[in-house]
């Protein structure tokens, strides 16, 4: 280019690293039969529930974030194992996030720097996001992520059930975009300060055909038409204050009426519906599953920050002496917490379809003790 042109263009840029083009990492990581029936069944069985064809309830479970690709298939096979066991009440999904807004700077997840150094190798974070999905979905366990840059779906979507529009991009024109051509169902948080609206607004714009700028599988910019995604719905994930309870739940189907939109609310547990304290996800999941219990079906399906291990650590200068199985952006429930939670809502549900009576209470340390009465 030549130097009057070049002078006001790229002032602040230091560097363009270039990308693979999509196309070249799906060959070098192609995905198989097995995960693609996963991935198709998942979508689908999310889709039916959506559409409440389906009586189960949705479970998304898995890390805020994913830093370690071992921990990260350890949860996976634990969490296989029980989606099997309690399949007939509960369609269980993994959170397998790996791209992290920040409210103003932190990691950004593994897409954005792997090694967790700030070298934000991404084309090396794009690489290890692909093949853990793929090792995922192969073991026939569904994925759930938010898909956060515009650019990355073309790397990864193949491999994705779901996927979320977080609380500080649902009002961007850019996410509404992609997600109205995105393959599978994806659910717009209610903004960090609760208001409902922007998500209202978002689930229009979505399910509307688009046109706008990005890429193609080669890597070429281009405009993208899309069709508009049918499957957008809400996720309340409170804001000020809490929005799971049963006044907030009304209020949200109330909206989506207004506008004839899906009235199908997934209720993130964690966040500002936990205020932020993991030990509180347990009160907010059976506060919901009583909703579900009462004849409440506008809630169809429930969010967990979860890990092996519950808390979170400080990410350091040396991401070697990390705890293993500890979140290192919001803290988690513990596997064992998980998966009390997780069997007890089965067995209330199980009961409650057989119309048997039963009762299910919080025990003081906010563990569940399932009583089956005669
Ligand atoms: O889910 C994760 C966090 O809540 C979100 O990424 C914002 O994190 P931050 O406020 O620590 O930046
Ligand atoms: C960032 C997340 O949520 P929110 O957008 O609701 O803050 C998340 O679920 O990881």
């Amino acid at each position: 280019m030549s130097p009057e042109m070049q002078r006001t263009y790229d002032v602040r840029v230091k560097e363009f690293v270039p990308l693979l083009p999509p196309q070249a990492l799906k060959e070098e990581i192609p995905i198989s039969w097995t995960a693609g029936d996963t991935v198709i069944a998942g979508r689908k069985a999310i889709e039916r529930i959506l559409h409440k064809e389906d009586p189960r309830l949705l479970v998304i479970t898995g890390p805020c974030s994913i830093h370690n690709e071992e921990e990260a298939l350890e949860y996976a096979e634990r969490l296989n194992a029980l989606r099997e066991a309690v399949s007939e009440t509960l369609c269980i999904v993994m959170r397998v996030y790996f791209e992290k807004p920040r409210t103003n700077v932190g990691w950004k997840g593994m897409i954005n720097d792997p090694y967790m150094d700030g070298s934000c190798d991404i084309v090396e974070g794009l690489r290890r996001a692909r093949r853990l999905l793929l090792k995922i979905t192969e073991m026939g366990m569904p994925t759930a992520t938010e898909m956060l840059d515009p650019i990355s779906p073309q790397y990864i979507a193949g491999l994705v059930c779901w996927s979320a529009i977080g609380a500080r991009t649902t009002e961007s024109q850019t996410h509404r975009e992609m997600a109205s051509g995105l393959s599978m169902p994806v659910g717009f948080k209610n903004c960090t300060d609760g208001g409902l609206t922007t998500a209202v607004n978002a689930m229009i714009a979505a399910g509307s055909p688009q046109s706008f700028l990005g890429i193609d599988a080669d890597g070429r910019s281009a405009v993208v038409k899309t069709t508009g995604n049918q499957y957008a719905h809400i996720v309340l994930r409170g804001g000020r204050r809490p929005n799971y309870d049963s006044v907030s739940i009304r209020e949200a189907v109330d909206q989506l009426r207004a506008k004839n939109l899906l009235e199908a609310i997934i209720v993130d547990c964690s966040h500002a519906n936990s205020s932020k304290k993991y030990q509180n996800q347990a009160r907010v999941w059976q506060d919901c599953i009583n909703q579900r219990l009462d004849g409440n079906d506008a809630i169809v399906g429930l969010m967990l920050e979860s890990n092996l291990r519950e808390g979170n650590q400080k990410l350091t200068d040396d991401p070697c002496r990390l705890a293993y199985g500890v979140s290192i952006t919001d803290a988690c429930i513990s596997w064992e917490t998980t998966e009390a939670l997780i069997r007890s809502a089965h067995e209330q549900l199980l009961r409650s379809r057989r119309g048997n009576s039963g009762d299910a209470a919080l025990s003081g340390n906010g563990r569940y003790k399932v009583a089956v009465t005669a």
